[in-house]
């Protein structure tokens, strides 16, 4: 599915009507039926149509349009709508026009009565500030659902007044308990503060032929995407159809980032996970990581070649390479790093492992000059907005708004890496100029050790032969997608998750993806 920002939207519109004879109103005709089919899907179990209460916003462009094609619908269906035109101040109930002189009283009683309000009053075209008295209008409708919070308030397209491309929103946006989107979600669902005013998302048709998205280069992760991605699990198969794939992670401070990392590749189907690690390191993982094989490497006060020697001379046959998660610093870790890069970077194609770099990886290389030179092609690497600060040359980066999008392209075209910025709505972006970004994100990830889970859940997909874009596209969604699944499963609310509580539930997402309606 494809993110799209108003631009290409309109595009789309425009070439539907001169390839295909789309005009816009067939478009919004297929978009207002198709959200009354959405709306009737997921109406709660109790409820029934008939006798339902929805009062509609009816704006005075396209958005407002779609809003009464849906409202046409659902009348048919025995719903009692009512129908209030911000622009004209009048107000229809079952198509009957209310008396102007009462107006405003009687749109008062309909809010007060109504089940759902339905946000139809502006959509992509959104040109201006909101004009005063539609944010009062909105501003009653906030405070009715304060009042009665079974009162469901569901957006067309988007909601009002939010800035499609850029996920900025006017004053008197409102958060909708839905949004049914039409065609594509919108880029600045995928940003902050816009992403909060989305709530539950759905995506409508208007009946655009699949062709005409093919120059589009946005995509968002959706649990039916990555549910194409997954590699296959034949019957004739053997650990060795699953590929290997060796962890250069933890050191005495942290040494629960290999475990949390080797597992997580275990999980999402790596057939065998080794960690390199010093003797002093063995019994921690011994007792608790049983299904690991080691590498076992020289103690850090030896030279650092014979550290990375140590590891070179077992590295043929893996598929995957995951430096980082709790290395540490150290002068003597950094030059394992760059001899274990300089190793790889030697190597033929073929025999090549696939690398991800992560954390004190990360936190090694950004030291460097041009540190990006020394990755081999096709890198994963895999910072927060902190640790690409550092890669950057010290800017700050934030967690979740809308410069991070160009920032991920601009740098993994620079850096020629497959970039995966981290934050509540991850963005994957490659050297080509292909993005995609998650739409789930889970306040209980915040917490330590979930980012050495990712890392090796990416490093697991690599091992069974994804190509790179890929493997981070499917990690990254299984990633999120497990976090809500645990804390569904087990009550856990947007606090007290631990990352080693994600690992036992990754295969359970991963089957799970074959349901997904996004
Ligand atoms: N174009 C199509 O073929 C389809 C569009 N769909 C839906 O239509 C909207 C986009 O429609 P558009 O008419 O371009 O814009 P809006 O309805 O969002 O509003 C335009 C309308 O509002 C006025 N306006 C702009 N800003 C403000 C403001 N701040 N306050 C008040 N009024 C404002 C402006 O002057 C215009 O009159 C899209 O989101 C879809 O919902 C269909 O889905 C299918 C085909
Ligand atoms: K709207």
């Amino acid at each position: 599915m494809h993110i799209v920002t108003v631009s290409e939207m309109k595009e789309l519109e425009d070439q539907a009507g001169q390839k295909y004879g789309l005009t816009s109103p067939i478009l919004m005709n297929n978009a207002g039926q198709s959200a009354a089919e959405i709306f009737k899907s997921k109406l709660l179990p109790h409820q029934k149509l008939t006798g339902l209460r929805i009062l509609f916003l009816i704006g005075p462009g396209n958005n407002g349009g779609d809003g009464l094609v849906m409202a046409d619908h659902l009348q048919k269906a025995g719903v009692i709508i009512s129908c209030y035109h911000w622009k004209e101040h009048t107000l229809n109930i079952q198509g009957k026009e209310c008396i102007e002189a009462d107006t405003a009283s009687i749109l008062e009683t309909q809010i007060q009565h109504a089940d759902y309000i339905i946000d139809a009053l502006l959509g992509t075209g959104r040109s201006r500030s909101m004009a005063d008295d539609m944010r009062s209008l909105l501003a009653r409708v906030k405070q009715e659902r304060t009042q009665r919070p079974h009162l469901r308030i569901i957006a067309i397209d988007l909601p009002s007044g939010l800035n499609a491309d850029t996920g900025e929103v006017d004053p008197g946006s409102i958060e909708a308990n839905r949004t049914i989107t039409l065609a594509c979600p919108k880029q600045g669902f995928f940003f902050f503060p816009g992403r909060d005013y989305i709530g539950e998302l759905s995506v409508g048709s208007i009946g655009l032929p699949a062709e005409l998205e093919s120059p589009l280069r946005t995509e968002m992760l959706s649990g039916k995407l990555v549910h194409t991605l997954l590699p296959e699990r034949p019957l004739n198969s053997n650990k060795g159809t699953f590929g290997k794939a060796m962890l250069l992670c933890g050191s005495l401070p942290y040494p629960g980032s290999a475990y949390l990392a080797g597992s997580a590749a275990g999980r999402v189907g790596g057939g065998l996970v080794t960690l390199a690690v010093t003797e002093k390191m063995l019994s921690f993982y011994a007792s608790s990581f049983h299904e690991a094989t080691f590498v076992i490497l020289p103690e850090n006060d030896r030279e650092s070649f014979e550290r990375s020697n140590a590891l070179i001379e077992k590295l043929e046959g893996y598929k995957a390479l995951l430096i980082g998660p709790g290395l540490g610093q150290s002068p003597n870790t950094r030059e394992v790093i760059l001899q274990v890069l300089e190793y790889v970077r030697s190597l033929p194609q073929e025999k090549r492992p696939h690398l991800v770099v992560d954390a004190d990886g990360l936190n090694n290389l950004s030291a460097l000059e041009r540190w990006w030179t020394l990755l081999p092609k096709g890198t994963i690497i895999t910072p927060h907005p902190g640790e690409m600060g550092r890669l950057s040359g010290g800017i700050k980066v934030s967690g979740g708004n809308f410069e991070r999008l160009e920032l991920a392209r601009q740098k993994a075209k620079e850096w020629q890496v497959n970039l995966v910025l981290k934050g509540a709505c991850t963005i994957l972006a490659d050297p080509q100029g292909r993005t995609r970004i998650n739409w789930w994100g889970n306040p209980a990830l915040a917490t330590a050790g979930t980012g050495d889970v990712l890392a090796g859940m990416i490093t697991g997909f690599l091992a069974q032969k994804m190509d790179p874009f890929d493997a981070a596209s499917v990690a990254i969604y299984l990633h999120t997608a497990t976090a809500d699944l645990v804390t569904e499963e087990r009550h856990i609310g947007r606090a007290g998750l631990l990352a080693s509580d994600l690992l036992p539930s990754i295969p359970n997402a991963l089957v799970n993806t074959g349901d997904a309606e996004l």
